[in-house]
Formats: C-alpha cells, structure tokens, sequence
C-alpha cells in the first residue's frame, strides 16, 4: 500500500519502520516544517493516511483526507468534542475513518478486562474507583485519551458512576483521574478499586511504541478499500 504519513513524530517514525517491514511504500510524510505538501494532489497519490499529529491540526486533516478519498487512520488524542461533526463530515464526503485512544492490542484486552472488572464490582459501594495515567512530559492533552475510554467503560457498567474529573475526588457519581507526567514513558494506565479492608488494582504499561505503531499499520491495511467509521472492534473482532 502506499501511505501518507500525517505528523512525523514519535509515532509517525515508529509506523514508517513498521509500515516499511510489511512492505508497504511512504509516499508522503507532513510535519509543521512542510505544511504545504498537505494537498489533495499528494493525498490522491496515497492508498491510505496514518495521521498522528495533534489536537489542535487533527480535524482539518481528516477533513483534507475525506476530500480526497482516501482513509484515515488516526491515533491524535484531544479532539474529541468534535467527534460528532467528525463523523456527519465523514458520512457527507463518503470517507473512510478509523480512530481509537489506544492502537495497542494490549490495551484493547485491557478495555475488555476495565469493562468486566466494572460489571463484577457494580453491586459493591462499598469499593471506590480511581484512575492514574503516567505519560511523557512532552504530551499535549490529559487525560490520555485511552484514560477517557477507560473512564467511559466503568462509567457504562457502573450505573452510580456518572463522569470523569481529572483529578482525585470524593464525590460517589464521578471517577477521578489522576495524570502525571514524567520523563520518556510511552503510556501507563492503572485503575484501582478501594475499601476499607482491601484494594485491587490493573494495571497496562506500555514499554515502547512499538505495539501502538504496529496496531496503527494493521488498521490502515485493513481500511482499504472499506468506506465508513471503523474502529478496533471491527479489526480485532472483539
Ligand atoms: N491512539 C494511539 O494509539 C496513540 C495516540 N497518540 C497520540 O498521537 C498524537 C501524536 O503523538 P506523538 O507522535 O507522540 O507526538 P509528536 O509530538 O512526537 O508528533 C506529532 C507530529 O505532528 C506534527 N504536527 C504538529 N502540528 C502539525 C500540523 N498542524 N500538521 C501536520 N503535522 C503537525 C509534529 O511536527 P513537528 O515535529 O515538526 O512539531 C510532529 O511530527 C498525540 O495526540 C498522542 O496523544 C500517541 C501514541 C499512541
Ligand atoms: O501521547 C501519547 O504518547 C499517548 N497517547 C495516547 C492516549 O492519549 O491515550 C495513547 C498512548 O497512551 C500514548
């Protein structure tokens, strides 16, 4: 496949390497030093676009990609109070669109493991939930976007739990969600649930990049040729 590499960064470097092994072709990479190359001549040359930038450029970009008829497939986190013009965008201009908070196959066994987890716990008060996201000190948005789905998986299991806030509170209806940064650590998610004679925790702790780049590559492969809104489920079956 040939692909269009939007946001050359730490992610956007990592899938190149992947994206190369499986025999794909990069025929197109934009970072904020070549914005001008973002055209729908050069997006027209692509296959697909992988598109890892940030949430401030995220929503003109899948804009470009709708127009030009190619998929995107994007793992840009912070965007999402615009999903829902995203998605009418996508269905007015027939686009194909792919995102999730987390490309890792880990972390989508971990959101099944979050959701189970919240099922057994809903018939127990007496436990408390909370939630700590550890990133990198050069990450833009918080909570991660993975943290947000995770909140929303308890959220749609546990019926006295109504929101997120970020950041530890008492209150029965809302889940805390504590972020830190520190140094160069690519993403660690934990959630805890406890009470007054016990306390159990989950944990998924990325080691690298390389499980969310090569999740990333196996959603462009399979968003070729489909049209719509695809998302991890579709992929994996799940
Ligand atoms: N869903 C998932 O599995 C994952 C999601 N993410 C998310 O992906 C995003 C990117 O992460 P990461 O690669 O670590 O971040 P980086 O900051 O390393 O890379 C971002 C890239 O986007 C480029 N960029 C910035 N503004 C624009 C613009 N207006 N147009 C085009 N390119 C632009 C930057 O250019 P320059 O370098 O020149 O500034 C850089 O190449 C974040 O939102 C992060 O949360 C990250 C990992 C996994
Ligand atoms: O910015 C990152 O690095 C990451 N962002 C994603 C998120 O916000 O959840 C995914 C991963 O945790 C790495």
């Amino acid at each position: 496949m040939k692909i269009a590499l939007i946001g050359y960064g730490k992610m956007g470097k990592e899938i190149e390497k992947i994206a190369l092994n499986r025999g794909h072709e990069i025929v197109l990479k934009i970072d904020i030093t070549n914005p001008e190359d973002l055209n729908l001549t050069n997006l027209k040359k692509a296959d697909v676009a992988i598109e890892f930038t940030t949430p401030a450029s995220a929503t003109a970009n899948y804009k470009l990609c709708f127009e030009a008829g190619i998929p995107v497939v994007s793992g840009t986190t912070g965007w999402l109070e615009k999903q829902a013009e995203v998605y009418q965008l996508c269905k007015d201009l027939n686009g194909t669109f792919f995102y999730t908070s987390n490309f890792s196959l880990g972390v989508n066994i971990f959101f099944a493991l979050n959701k189970k987890l919240a099922e057994l716990m809903a018939n127990h008060p007496e436990y408390s939930v909370e939630m700590t996201e550890i990133h990198h000190t050069q990450k833009l948005d918080a909570p991660s976007g993975t943290a947000i789905t995770l909140a929303e998986g308890i959220i749609e299991n546990i019926s006295t739990k109504k929101s997120w806030v970020n950041h530890t509170t008492g209150l029965a209806d809302e889940i805390g969600i504590i972020s830190e940064r520190e140094g160069q650590v690519p993403g660690t998610h934990i959630i805890n649930y406890d009470s007054e004679v016990d306390y159990i925790e989950i944990t998924h702790c990325a080691k690298n990049r390389k499980g969310l780049a090569f999740g990333a590559v196996l959603a462009a492969e399979y968003s070729f040729g489909k049209k719509g809104i695809l998302s991890m489920n579709d992929l994996l079956n799940l």
